[in-house]
């Protein structure tokens, strides 16, 4: 595809966007792109990373758009960033070409646009703290009472590019052989510095097309995951629920802590993502796991109440800590979502407490940096069941020492580098 051919697929792409705005952007670009097999790889990657800069700096440019008086089509938000953030031979009349598959010539008013917005910064000293730190305007106090002088780093850290991290499958392999593997198909990898388990990969390489993937002797799993598989500290012989185990990111771990040796059992209320598992384990060569579909009135839970080693509730959550790979979900969470999830992270706490046997331990995880769905959930929750307090790690589970604070880890991209990731460890005591 020439440039432009790329610019104006990159134009009906956030206008497919637009369309479902409820819908996460990479659902509907992956959508496009199998609408379109006839655009290949490196012309998709081209078009993500031109539509994926421009979902990173969608108020800024909305900002701008207001202040000049028009309005946010798909094609002013691209002139936008043409103007206020321009590259070598990517002039905005040469790119709108009117060519065959090139975007239509460019309007007076568009010509108009791009020659006023020419010569600023995307980011405006005028603009309200919010704007400037693309977040929703109902999130900003939340964040500062959480990250205090350190929110700008903070939010900036979030909303970079996310890291590429991969779990070694000890089942299958060593951390070095692993390593060695991915070296030989021309991939660099290092140790990562909280996983025990884990290496980075750095830039965006095709991890998947590799030996070492296909084989199962790594899986992609960002490095707060894999913290929060340590904290689980699931050992071989145990009985262990992953209560909402989605798709088994998790799961695939604490099999592996386990050295395949005791019962997992994995639930989630989503079949789909239940499904979606049974591939990933046979790939992992996992065989310890079950999968429990949870159905409303289930008695599942009561059935087996108190008979766990541990329970992981990795609970639905606003995926704060995740906007460095989900850019759009920031703009797209209202404070009614948050109020929603709370009501639900609360319930599932509740119901998911009562399979932790006496002297077991029951870890809450979020990919949310909110102090409601995290510390505070946590304290309410010990509030109303004493039976359960807070437990440190154990040295055994491979984490580095002072990394919980009073049985609570929160990981942020800028200290941890990884996701924003929470996990509590809290241990029955009767
Ligand atoms: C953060 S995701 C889990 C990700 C997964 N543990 C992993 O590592 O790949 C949260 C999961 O909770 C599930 N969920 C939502 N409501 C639930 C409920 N009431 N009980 C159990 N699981 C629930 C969702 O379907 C979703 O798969």
């Amino acid at each position: 595809m020439t440039p432009s051919a790329r610019l104006a697929a990159a134009i009906d792409l956030l206008t497919a966007m637009e369309a479902t705005p409820r819908r996460p952007a990479d659902a509907v670009a992956n959508a496009f792109f199998r609408e379109r097999r006839y655009i290949g790889g490196g012309d998709r990657r081209a078009v993500s990373t031109r539509v994926w800069s421009i979902l990173r700096q969608w108020r800024h440019i909305e900002w701008w758009l207001d202040r000049a008086g028009t309005s946010a089509t798909p094609r002013n938000r691209i002139v936008a960033m043409l103007a206020l953030s321009p590259r070598p031979g990517e002039a905005p009349q040469d790119l709108f070409s009117g060519d065959r598959y090139a975007p239509s010539v460019l309007s007076p008013a568009e010509r108009d646009l791009a020659a006023r917005l020419r010569g600023h910064e995307l980011i405006h000293p005028d603009m309200p703290r919010a704007v400037a730190l693309e977040i929703p305007d109902w999130l900003l106090p939340r964040l500062e009472t959480v990250f205090g002088d350190d929110l700008v780093p903070e939010i900036e850290a979030l909303s970079g590019e996310a890291t590429l991290d991969l779990r070694v499958n000890l089942l299958k392999t060593t951390r070095d052989e692993a390593r060695q593997s991915l070296a030989a198909d021309g991939i660099i990898a290092e140790d990562t510095i909280l996983s025990p388990w884990g290496l980075r990969v750095p830039g965006r390489q095709p991890v998947t097309a590799t030996a070492a993937f296909k084989a199962g002797l790594v899986e992609i799993q960002d490095e707060g995951s894999q913290v929060v598989v340590a904290a689980a500290d699931a050992r071989p012989g145990m009985r262990v629920v992953d209560y909402c185990a989605g798709a088994a990111g998790k799961t695939l771990g604490m099999a592996m802590t386990m050295q395949n040796r005791g019962h997992i059992v994995a639930c989630d209320v989503s079949e789909a993502r239940l499904d979606g598992a049974v591939r990933r384990l046979r790939r992992a060569d996992v065989h310890n796991v079950e999968r429990h579909l949870l159905k409303p009135g289930d008695r599942w839970a009561k059935r087996r109440a108190g008979s766990f080693d541990r329970v992981l509730v990795d609970a639905p959550c606003t995926g704060t800590g995740t906007w460095r790979r989900n850019p759009d979900a920031r703009l797209r969470l209202t404070e009614q979502d948050l109020a929603e999830l709370m009501v639900k992270q609360a319930e599932i706490l509740d119901t998911a407490s009562t399979l932790v046997r006496p002297g077991g331990r029951l870890v809450y995880a979020t990919c949310s940096i909110l102090r409601e769905e995290n510390q505070d959930r946590i304290e309410t929750f010990l509030r109303t069941s004493p039976q359960f307090r807070r437990a440190e790690p154990d040295a055994q589970c491979g984490l580095p020492a002072g990394l919980a604070q009073q049985g609570m880890i929160a990981l942020s991209p800028l200290r941890d580098r990884t996701d924003g990731f929470f996990a509590a460890i809290l241990e029955r005591t009767a």
